[in-house]
């Protein structure tokens, strides 16, 4: 039996879903098959393995090659012409949305369990400047409740757990926060799930002091940085760029780094407009998959 991934995608909330299925069906569009440029950020659901630039070595090239690898992960977007959305509605008509189909998908799932897997920040929530202000909306409130009732359905976030409850606010879903490090099951048990045991891993609890340590230190050291925003997210912390100066970003790369050299133990990485310290553990959010896949009994 072949393994294919599936998009499918919802003309009315514009979002999109890669679901990876046992069988091809000639209801579904397979990954290859990607739509036009889409509406814009936020109204998308992709399931994608983010490159992440290590840069905890010592030359200034290497943080050069980070600023533009920054600059170029959250790029303007720009409204799409009258002749995209025309491109884009004629691909919706050829590829029907297939949330409403979710009884056909199982079907074509032949007995394997579909697990989905969401990103929140730029996928379930559209990038903003605050990062505390980075809500979903009803809609895609309502949508993630609707998948969920089809298939056990987890968060899987570089943010702190906690954070991305308050804004999802769905007891039923799987949380993984801090980028993998934080896992926890429905509150009130999952009926995917074999036996009565709730979901909680922590891999990296032993962190926790030094990353709280880190973080009050880079508050401190780019306090006099305009528009800087430092983010405790418990097993790992980021520093925000999105607001400061971009002439200044090369400069506070060094400030942030140079923080990190008394800590052997925690490495940097960098995301949309930010750079992510976390422990040097072997964990991630694909290992959080493969453990939550595990504790579904796939
Ligand atoms: O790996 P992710 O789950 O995507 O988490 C990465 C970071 O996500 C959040 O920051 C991003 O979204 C913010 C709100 O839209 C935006 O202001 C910021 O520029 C983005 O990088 C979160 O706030 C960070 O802590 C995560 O590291």
């Amino acid at each position: 039996m072949t393994q294919q991934n599936v998009v499918v995608s919802d003309p009315k909330s514009g979002i999109n879903l890669t679901i990876p299925v046992s069988n091809s069906s000639a209801l579904f569009t397979t990954a290859a098959q990607k739509p036009p440029p889409g509406p814009g950020p936020g109204s998308c659901i992709t399931i994608s393995r983010k490159t992440l630039v290590e840069i905890n070595g010592n030359n200034s090239a290497r943080i050069n090659s980070w600023v533009e690898s920054m600059r170029a992960s959250s790029p303007t977007h720009h409204k799409s012409s009258p002749a995209l959305s025309d491109d884009l509605n004629s691909w919706m008509v050829q590829h029907p949305s297939a949330l409403d189909m979710f009884e056909q998908i199982i079907s074509a799932s032949k007995g394997k369990q579909i697990v989905m897997f969401l990103d929140y920040d730029g996928t379930l929530s559209p990038i903003v400047e605050d990062p505390d202000q980075a809500f979903m909306s009803d809609a895609m409130r309502a949508t993630v409740r609707k998948l969920a009732r089809y298939f056990p359905t987890a968060i899987v976030s570089g943010r702190c757990r906690d954070k991305v409850y308050s804004f999802v606010r769905l007891a039923e879903l799987y949380y993984a926060g801090s980028h993998g490090m934080d896992i926890k099951g429905p509150s009130k048990g999952s009926k995917y799930k074999k036996g009565a045991q709730a979901v909680l891993f922590q891999p990296a609890s032993e962190f926790l002091p030094m990353i709280d340590e880190v973080y009050k230190k880079l508050v401190d050291i780019t306090k006099s940085t305009e528009g800087v925003r430092v983010e405790n997210n418990k097993f790992c912390a980021s520093v925000h760029f999105r607001c400061v100066d971009e002439k200044k970003w090369g400069e506070l790369a060094q400030v942030v780094r140079s923080v990190l050299k008394e800590y052997p133990k925690l490495r940097l990485t960098q995301g949309r407009k930010v750079l992510e310290i976390r422990p040097t553990i072997k964990w991630d959010k694909g290992k959080a998959l493969e453990f939550l896949l595990e504790s579904l009994g796939n």
